[in-house]
């Protein structure tokens, strides 16, 4: 064994420049299989990634083979990250294209699942835009049933057994990177020994501002839908939402507004009055991120994004997603954009990865990653915490009328809210189902009884019908048959709060965090560009303090944040049913 650093640092850069060749070789292959899903172009992929594997593994083997005793803690972090590879670790090259077959197939299932009207194939609705919008706007309960079921039904349940033998291999893969099962292996990205304690406890801290938004929305459906199908005292029925997964209450922000008759803050018809496209959301976006002094979206990524759904029959993967080619010349988004203020701020969410890919293009290919999956989902959604301020649409022509008083900014804590808040308890009940699953305690016989307690007990809704485990619920969620974990977001929209406060004391902003627009702060942009460009070099408390002064995760900010609303609706609420009561009697029509 060579223990010689020096053979080691040489032996870094010559895999940073091969990595260089052959990431971005397979992710273009990757591409296209997601932006034109056909049996050939998946199996591409699936034989690049095949491919791509036997090379993690060589260089595994040649970084194994250094005494890392006294290295450098950098070419130390290196070597690790050479070490731990995911699923390209597992022994049986069979085992790995079952699991790769297993995934693509998966992904497929669920970008082309459709719901057809009576069974006739020409009147078919996609995911997006067609039940995606269904589940916004209708407030009819048997058609937003229609649209539920009907997703579960054709991407859910069909999905099962897939699952099932993916849930084995990929625990295999696990093991193979010296973990006990997958769900280990995920969480020791954050180089984190008590993240799930660390997460508990966070959301513990948040749980009164839900169970306070629940009651009070619980309430307003209740006026809307009636005592045959609200129970005020029991869980809200998951389809009722304005969402398919319940994760966004944003769409009945017309039902719940605190203060109606005031200008709305949703600027989904000024988009669409204006005329505005898909084009011109992204370029407002990237303006954005320039006026903070950010980098902007380079001509590639101009070239060769696909920002609309293709309308020339090719079937895609419609849920965005950001792409970094690792070449530093390639960056993407690929997402379906409808004209929607939903879509608007997803816009921004995709392009704050696209701006991290950016900021820590010039490190080595090991450090281009978050300084944890969290991080990454931060980014887009800090700037779109400003970008949302009606202050800020008004200015920038996305709304033409905006209110400054004490009602008008409890309606924007409210749209907020029904983001932010309501997405908590999904965002950490996700993972915590599929930790169970991976360590065996959620066996295949209880994933969909043990999916439906998760959500009574941590969201407090109930399927609109019985479930039992012919269903398959949980992989009607995208991230689940795309094997993408998903405790990132919940700790994203923690953290988030924690650097808009940061970045608004750098801008100067001084009044509530709620009314903070960090617009044009150079100031603002330096001190998250500076973090941002630390990719995973370090550990995430160290760019944590980089850019809050201090290194733990805190759910303070997100409390000041809304402070204002959750005082109105303690009071709104004072003589409702906090809470729900466990698995109700009560059964919908
Ligand atoms: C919150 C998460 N965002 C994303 O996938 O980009 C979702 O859409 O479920
Ligand atoms: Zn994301």
């Amino acid at each position: 064994d060579n223990s010689n650093e020096t053979q080691a640092i040489m032996f870094l850069e010559e895999y940073n420049e091969r990595a260089q060749t052959v990431y971005p070789e397979s992710i273009e292959i990757s591409w296209t299989y997601n932006t034109d899903i056909t049996e050939a172009n998946q199996q591409a992929m699936i034989d690049s990634s095949l491919e791509v594997a036997q090379f993690a593994k060589d260089m595994q083997v040649q970084a194994q083979q250094f005494n890392r005793t006294g290295f450098s803690y950098d070419t130390n972090r290196q070597l690790e990250k050479l070490l731990y590879i995911g699923d390209a670790a597992m022994e049986d090259p069979d085992q790995l294209e079952e699991l790769n077959t297993l995934q693509a197939q998966m992904e497929t299932r669920y970008s082309t699942g459709e719901v057809c009207l009576n069974n006739s194939p020409d009147q078919c609705l996609e995911l997006e835009p067609g039940l995606t919008r269904i589940m916004a706007t209708s407030r009819n309960y048997d058609e937003l049933f229609w649209a539920w079921d009907g997703w579960r039904e054709a991407v859910g349940a069909p999905a099962r057994e897939d699952y099932r033998r993916y849930v084995e291999l990929k625990n295999i893969a696990a093991q193979a990177n010296d973990q006990p099962d997958c769900g280990a292996y995920w969480r020791s990205w954050y180089e984190t020994p008590d993240l799930q304690a660390q997460v508990e406890q966070l959301y513990n801290q948040l749980k009164p501002l839900y169970q306070q938004l629940h009651a009070y929305v619980r309430r307003k459906l209740y006026n809307v839908y009636g005592e045959d199908f609200i129970n005020l005292r029991g869980p809200i029925p998951a389809h009722i939402l304005g969402n398919m997964w319940a994760q966004s209450w944003t769409n009945l922000l017309d039902l719940v507004e605190p203060y109606p008759g005031k200008p709305t803050v949703d600027i989904t018809p000024s988009l669409v009055s204006k005329g505005y496209t898909p084009l011109q959301m992204f370029q407002v976006s990237d303006e954005f991120f320039t006026s903070l002094g950010l980098i902007e979206m380079p001509q590639e990524f101009w070239d060769k994004s696909m920002i609309e759904k293709p309308d020339d029959g090719r079937s895609v993967v419609c849920h965005a997603s950001a792409w970094d080619f690792y070449n530093q010349i390639d960056f993407r988004i690929k997402q379906c954009t409808d004209i929607t203020m939903d879509d608007f701020i997803t816009v921004h969410h995709e392009m704050g990865h696209v701006e991290y890919y950016l900021q820590y293009k010039e490190q080595p290919v090991v450090y281009r990653d978050g300084a944890n999956p969290g991080f990454h989902e931060a980014v887009g959604d800090v700037l779109a915490l400003s970008v949302s301020t009606p202050q800020h649409l008004y200015a920038v022509d996305l709304l033409d009328t905006v209110v400054e008083d004490d009602e008008a900014d409890i309606n924007y804590l409210m749209s907020m809210a029904l983001d932010k808040i309501a997405f908590l308890p999904f965002g950490y009940l996700m993972d915590l189902w599929r930790w169970g699953v991976f360590d065996g305690s959620t066996p295949s016989s209880k994933y969909n009884e043990d999916w439906w307690k998760l959500r009574l007990e941590y969201q407090g809704i109930i399927p609109p019908m019985e479930r039992n485990e012919g269903d398959f619920d949980p992989a009607a969620k995208y991230h689940i048959p795309a094997s993408v974990p998903y405790i990132r977001y919940f700790i994203s929209f923690v953290i988030q709060f924690q650097f808009h406060k940061s970045l608004c004391a750098a801008a100067g902003q001084e009044g509530p965090l709620y009314k903070c627009d960090i617009y044009q702060s150079e100031e603002a942009g330096t001190l998250l560009a500076d973090m941002l460009k630390f990719g995973s070099s370090r550990p995430w408390p160290e760019a944590m303090e980089a850019i809050t002064g201090q290194r733990e995760m805190s759910a303070v900010p997100l409390v000041e944040y809304f402070q204002p609303l959750i005082d109105w609706l303690e009071e709104q609420n004072k003589n409702e049913y906090i809470g729900w009561d466990g698995a109700p009697e009560w059964r919908p029509a």
